[in-house]
């Protein structure tokens, strides 16, 4: 095993739900007037698919060992991220050691720092990532869990995620996060509009039921503040990414302004362990939440996590299916997880990347038996129903 070495790194691109998870149809809740940054602009304030929220699609990556072992992963990144793999990356893999991960990571790191650093880039390599872990996964015929050091618990439990917190709970979950749908843009009446929506719910699923709101990037700090004072006394969990990514000073600044008690929430468009060292040292928020698939992957998530638990933040991976199963599993600061409610109404659990993935595990119960992720592996394959294509094939 130790002399196995990388024959191919091959990158395709898919479209239609999936890990591109916003790529979804009309009349979706995921694209139901939802605040983001782009509400200013009444033109696109209905749809986030109107701006080109799901312009990228998904990003497959497959690589294949000298034994003929293949590992893969799928994240966000589409055309552009092919190429970047194909192109730039692969030359850092092809001839390595299957096992010279950490070394891996390094390069293609440093070698795109001068157009990288963020975004597209750090999905890119997130994808490279998660593949090699696969890869080493399915050679040592292990779950990534064990090969992260073993799992801390046997159960995972989870939130949800969608327009229904209320079914949420008749289906077991431990909370609902709701999209918050008026934008500061829609004024006083927008805001009114936004307590109103959680006051109903906190009425349907009564007084105990955890409920959060994601602001998507979309709020100034006066109007965080205001929801977050406005929303305490419908008992809301969490105020998660009020403000741009970029607005340390601004997180700072809310942590300080919520009511005692109200956690504040970040990070699924944050990367690597500088960008959370940012989040960390000023003080910006009680839980991070970096996606393993947009962070820089399981290699920089372990060394992000290691350095939350020594600021005492809590880490709770934003979606991501199995990729974050196994990491949730194995960390003590990580006690719950996210589940993305991907049924059109939120009305029921479906694979988060489907239909992607075949054998993608789903909560039962809003829980997940850690026996359903031993499997080799991430422990899921390609649906061969979807149509991949492989554009810049070397
Ligand atoms: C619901 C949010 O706007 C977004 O689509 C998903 C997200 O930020 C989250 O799951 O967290
Ligand atoms: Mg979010």
């Amino acid at each position: 095993m130790g002399n196995l070495t990388i024959k191919h790194v091959r990158a395709f691109v898919l479209r239609g739900g999936g890990a591109d998870y916003h790529d979804q149809a009309d009349g979706h809740w995921i694209d139901d007037h939802i605040s983001t940054p782009m509400s200013k602009y009444p033109e696109y304030r209905q749809s986030r698919r109107s701006f080109g929220i799901n312009v990228l699609g998904t990003l497959v990556v497959e690589i294949e060992a000298s034994d003929g072992t293949v590992g893969f992963a799928v994240t966000t990144g589409g055309e552009p991220a092919a190429y970047i793999v194909e192109k730039h990356l692969a030359r850092f893999l092809e001839g390595a050691r299957v096992t010279d991960i950490e070394k891996i990571w390094d390069q293609m790191y440093q070698s795109t720092l001068y157009y990288g650093r963020k975004g597209l880039v750090i999905n890119t390599i997130s994808g490279v990532d998660l593949a090699l872990w696969d890869l080493l996964g399915k050679i040592r015929q292990e779950p990534v869990h064990q090969l992260l050091g073993g799992a801390v618990r046997d159960e995972l439990q989870f939130y949800a995620t969608g327009a229904r917190p209320d079914l949420a709970q008749k289906m077991g979950f431990i909370g609902g996060k709701m999209p918050l749908h008026y934008s500061p843009s829609e004024g006083e009446e927008g805001l009114r509009k936004n307590l109103e929506e959680l006051a109903t719910m906190r009425e349907r699923v009564g007084p105990d039921f955890w409920l959060m709101l994601d602001c998507w990037m979309s709020l100034d700090l006066n109007y965080a503040t205001k929801l977050a004072i406005g929303a305490h006394e419908y008992g809301l969990k969490w105020i998660e990414e009020a403000l741009s990514p970029d607005d340390y000073w601004g997180y700072a600044a809310l942590r300080n302004n919520v009511p005692k008690g109200m956690l504040v929430t970040t990070g699924e468009h944050e990367a690597t362990r500088w960008g959370f060292r940012m989040l960390l040292e000023m003080g910006c928020c009680d839980i991070i939440q970096p996606d393993v698939g947009w962070c820089g992957g399981l290699t920089e998530l372990v060394k992000i996590s290691a350095l939350a638990d020594a600021h005492n933040a809590l880490v709770v991976p934003h979606g991501s299916s199995v990729y974050s199963y196994h990491f949730v599993a194995t960390r003590h600061n990580s006690p719950f997880a996210e589940f993305l409610m991907m049924a059109p109404k939120a009305d029921e659990v479906v694979p988060m990347f489907h239909p992607q993935l075949l054998g993608e595990p789903v909560p039962v119960n809003g829980r997940m038996r850690l026996s359903v992720l031993d499997k080799p592996g991430f422990g899921v394959d390609l649906n061969p129903d979807c149509q991949l294509h492989r554009p810049y094939n070397r």
